[in-house]
């Protein structure tokens, strides 16, 4: 009735009063106007009082149904802690509830202001309906019809934003691993594409929007010109000039904001409901974790290489090295520091490890045993000479083929939650079932993964002891391709009998190994001895180097005095 009277009084108003030279009657029809718009006060007011009746119902059955996807997660072993669930619960439902709201908000106003306006069109002169309808309704087709695609362009977006928040949190988790497996450029290789996906998500966005701002125009600005253009054809068929002003005073005043209202929150909170509803409806008990969150922590296959004794194209082995002649790794001269004006933590070092040398390296504390390893690995450049691996200088080689080559296992492990199984797949992904229970049986991990309940089971790494975690490390290494493993006191937590099946199986497996030994054990058990002593280094089997090093013979009487 508000937006009818509206209209309606003004082209009276006109018709009847003021253009008759009756400002009286004008003026009457003027304060019916007004009169009718107070009245709609109290409409809106009980509008809004109803309001909740719609809304909080459905608030409430968001957050019942976050509660207990949350509790149902908790109770079938589902990861402990679930993040989404406070934002599920809290913000995810009031933007769900206010969104609601809106859309019921403009759809009403809609639906009553456009009864009211064609009423009164008809009211003023049926003509009007043949000007206004036709945009109005194609307006209206036009953007029905963009509400999909509009609504999947969101759902793309926040996907695609999630995704990289994902991304940016697992590169921080596993920042030391990329490192340590030389993944860096597959890394920002995979969040780059994450990145533009984001935002080739939110320029799809922009161009939904431009098409909303068209169908606008069309159901709402299109009618005005119409309605100018057919002025004088409207004023030929005797329809009053009053009319015509009354005719305007709906299409500006009434259809125009309310088209926009209805169309602005129909594409922006309609589509937010959309996606949110979505989402809270989703099966959310027991579901896997996002497999792109544990990708990210993965080297794809092909960073894996071959196995030891095969050469692939593209895999760049010297040819000294398919004939198995290069050393596994060669340090010639090397000098390295951790800083430029640091002193040299190795001055001058030679050395050769060939394949299939077991090489145990000791040394006092802090003597440079872990930045030995750490330059093997190619992870700290020497400030001089050269450092070999498979027969070409490691520094030339591409991170992805060094990380093929050569695994440095660290003292303390990164384990993930995930099953035993991809835990120890980490280095190589594609290793077969067989492959994973022939690591499992050489390294004995059997116990803990009866323990853990299966190799299928998901873990909770915080459940793991040291020790535990340890065996999963040097399993990792075990079960990968790399010709070079690198082990920095990586099972000084496993206890001695542990540790020489651990050796006694990567000794076993194809390649060279290298051991910072915790334990002067390891020592016996190895080929070769490297005693570290300052900036010299001692080279030789165990019996040699008790003959002729002060050094070792004094490690290996603290190790015994130690041990009694
Ligand atoms: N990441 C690093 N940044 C700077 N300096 C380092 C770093 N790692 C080691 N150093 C320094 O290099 C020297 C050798 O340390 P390194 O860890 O290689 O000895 P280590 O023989 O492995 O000792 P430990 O047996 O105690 O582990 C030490 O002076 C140490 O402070």
């Amino acid at each position: 009735m508000q937006t009818f009277l509206g209209g309606y009084c003004v082209a009276r108003s006109l018709d009847d009063g003021f253009l008759r030279g009756q400002t009286a009657a004008g003026l009457l029809w003027l304060v019916c106007a007004a009169a009718a718009v107070l009245l709609g006060g109290p409409v809106i007011r009980g509008v809004f009082a109803q309001l909740p009746h719609l809304t909080e119902p459905l608030r409430d059955a968001l957050v019942r149904r976050s509660v207990a996807h949350a509790l149902h997660r908790a109770a079938t072993g589902g990861p402990a802690g679930d993040p989404a669930a406070v934002s599920r619960l809290t913000s995810q439902t009031e933007i769900a509830r206010d969104s609601f709201a809106g859309l019921v908000l403009a759809a009403r106003s809609f639906v009553f202001v456009a009864a009211g306006a064609v009423a009164g069109l008809v009211a003023l002169a049926p003509q009007f309906l043949l000007v206004v309808l036709p945009p109005l309704v194609l307006g209206i087709v036009l953007f029905t019809a963009s509400l999909l695609p509009m609504a999947r362009a969101q759902h793309r977006y926040l996907d695609a934003d999630e995704a990289v928040g994902r991304r940016a949190q697992a590169t921080r988790a596993a920042l030391r691993d990329t490192v340590a497996c030389g993944a860096q450029e597959q890394t920002a290789e995979a969040n780059r594409r994450a990145v533009e996906e984001a935002a080739a998500a939110q320029r799809a966005m922009a161009r939904w929007a431009a098409v909303r701002t068209l169908c606008v125009a069309t159901a709402g600005q299109a009618p005005v010109l119409l309605l100018l253009a057919a002025t004088p054809w409207l004023l030929r068929e005797g329809v009053g000039a009053g009319a015509v002003v009354g005719a305007f005073t709906y299409v500006l005043q009434a259809l125009l904001p309310a088209v926009h209202t209805l169309m602005t929150v129909l594409g922006t909170a309609g589509a937010r409901l959309f996606v949110i509803l979505d989402r809270l409806t989703q099966p959310l008990p027991g579901q896997p974790p996002a497999p792109a969150q544990r990708a990210a922590l993965r080297p794809a296959p092909d960073d894996l290489g071959t196995r030891p004794g095969h050469t692939t194209p593209g895999t760049p082995d010297g040819p000294a090295t398919r004939a198995g002649r290069a050393p596994a790794l060669e340090l010639l001269g090397v000098r390295a520091a951790w800083h430029p004006a640091a002193p040299a933590v190795l001055d001058d070092l030679d050395l050769t490890v060939e394949e299939g040398l077991h090489l145990a390296v000791v040394g006092p504390s802090g003597i440079g045993k872990s930045t030995l390893l750490h330059v093997a690995a190619g992870l700290l450049t020497p400030r001089q000479g050269e450092v070999r691996l498979l027969g070409r200088p490691v520094a030339d080689r591409h991170p992805h083929h060094r990380a093929a080559l050569r695994v440095l296992v660290p003292q303390e492990p990164y384990v993930f939650t995930g099953t035993l199984r991809d835990n120890l797949r980490y280095l190589r992904p594609d290793a077969s079932r067989p492959d994973v229970d022939a690591t499992v049986a050489a390294l004995g991990i059997g116990p803990l993964a009866d323990r853990l309940g299966g190799l299928d089971r998901e873990l909770d790494p915080q459940t793991l002891s040291l020790g535990e975690r340890q065996l999963i490390g040097v399993a990792r290494a075990h079960l990968s391709t790399a010709r070079l493993l690198l082990l920095d006191e990586a099972t000084c937590h496993l206890d001695p009998a542990a540790e020489a099946v651990a050796e006694r199986a990567l000794r076993e497996r194809p390649g060279a190994l290298v051991v910072v030994a915790h334990r002067l054990s390891s020592a016996l058990r190895a080929d070769r001895v490297l005693v570290l002593d300052g900036t010299r280094a001692h080279f030789g089997t165990h019996t040699e180097l008790l003959a002729r090093c002060a050094l070792y013979r004094d490690l290996v009487g603290h190790w015994n005095d130690a041990r009694t």
